[in-house]
């Protein structure tokens, strides 16, 4: 099991255009269509299996919401943080 990270390390840590809300780390990407979210969302689910750590992922018009946390920690983790970096790298590539 990893770690709860302090609210420092979560601040330090945090992807640009990431945001923090509770013990969720949060950022909502934009499409020019729906499909190009769902399909994205179908890449999230790729990495989040290969990571064995899920996001909550709200699919939504020309927009899709990403929400992580460690539920077996109850906050915020390492595994978060990398998993947003996946997924940024993903979604810029
Ligand atoms: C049993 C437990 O759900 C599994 O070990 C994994 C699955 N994916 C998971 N995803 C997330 N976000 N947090 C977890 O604690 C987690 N646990």
């Amino acid at each position: 099991m990893a770690d709860l990270l302090s609210d420092d390390e979560i601040e330090a840590q945090l992807p640009d255009e990431w945001t923090r809300d509770g013990d969720e780390i949060v950022r909502t990407y934009e499409f020019d269509d729906y499909l190009r979210g769902v399909n994205f969302a179908q890449m999230v689910g790729e990495i989040a299996e290969a990571q064995f750590h899920h996001p909550e992922t709200i699919i939504r018009y020309e927009e899709v919401e990403i929400r992580l946390t460690s539920h077996e920690e109850g906050g915020i983790t390492d595994e978060d943080i990398d998993m947003a970096e996946l997924i940024e790298s993903e979604r810029n590539a």
